[in-house]
């Protein structure tokens, strides 16, 4: 894992659309999307350099984490309406290439196999954005999922949905249940990326990356991967002990090395 402490969202935002447009530079990309407030400066980014400098998502397919259950797709709030706003209406992508579980289907188990299946068919997803809970989960896997777990309906915890409540009119508006790809899912993909900014973030973060491996901490799974890079500004990094390490190490990283 590559801990690399930035200044700014934007410096994060910058790193991020960096591999992502190496990706998308690629044959028939896949790339990981999430929601949330974080990795909004990297779509913001990516949304800049596919304007002026001609990245494109011609070619590429996408796949949200998550979504929320009971939700209609046309609800301004469920995942499938967020990513559109903050990026797919933005960007050259074909819209009906941007996959995510159906949180209204019948048979939400069928569903979730279901995605899982077509996630499997492209061969797995190239590079997935990952923002983190305060409570550690990535996706919806809240603790104690299952860190071979699939794709799967989940019961969120209360402080999921405080933490959510932001983006509804009401705590009592944001739903119980969810879809996500299960940590055996997200760890499936090749590059795995997660950001965080702000002092809230800072114990989620330090467990992620210092913590045990546990099903307590759920983006623990990153120590796990081959190839996962964190991507931190200084207060998401205040609790983590080896901070000065991680700067001598991006200090001396050799300039053929990317991320
Ligand atoms: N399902 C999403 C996660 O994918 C996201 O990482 C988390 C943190 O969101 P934020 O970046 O807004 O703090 O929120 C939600 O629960």
């Amino acid at each position: 894992m590559e801990v690399v402490i930035c200044s700014s969202a934007e410096q994060i935002g910058a790193h991020v659309a960096d591999v992502y447009a190496e990706v998308l530079r690629g044959d028939d990309p896949v790339i990981g999307l999430a929601t949330g407030s974080s990795p909004l400066v990297a779509y913001g980014e990516l949304i800049r350099r596919h304007r002026e400098d001609g990245l494109s998502f011609a070619h590429a397919t996408a796949f949200l984490l998550d979504e929320y259950a009971g939700l209609a797709r046309s609800h301004p709030e469920s995942y499938h309406a967020v990513i559109r706003r903050e990026l797919v209406d933005h960007v050259d992508i074909d819209p009906a290439r941007v996959h995510s579980p159906d949180g209204e289907a019948h048979d939400l188990a069928e569903e979730c196999r279901r995605y899982d299946a077509a996630i499997e068919a492209v061969g797995g997803v190239d590079v997935q954005l990952l923002g983190i809970g305060t409570d550690g989960h990535i996706g919806f896997n809240e603790p104690m999922s299952s860190l071979s777990s699939r794709t799967r309906p989940k019961t969120l915890t209360q402080q999921t949905r405080e933490d959510n409540a932001r983006f509804f009119d009401s705590i009592d508006d944001v739903p119980h249940h969810v879809l996500t790809q299960g940590l055996g899912t997200i760890r499936t993909a090749h590059h795995l990326l997660l950001v965080a900014t702000g002092a809230g973030k800072a114990d989620a973060v330090a467990a992620a990356v210092e913590g045990p491996l546990a099903a307590r901490c759920p983006a623990s799974i990153l120590q796990l991967h081959p190839h996962a890079t964190v991507f931190v500004d200084e207060a998401a990094a205040s609790g983590l002990e080896y901070a000065d390490y991680y700067r001598y190490a991006y200090a001396h990283k050799p300039a053929w090395q990317t991320f």
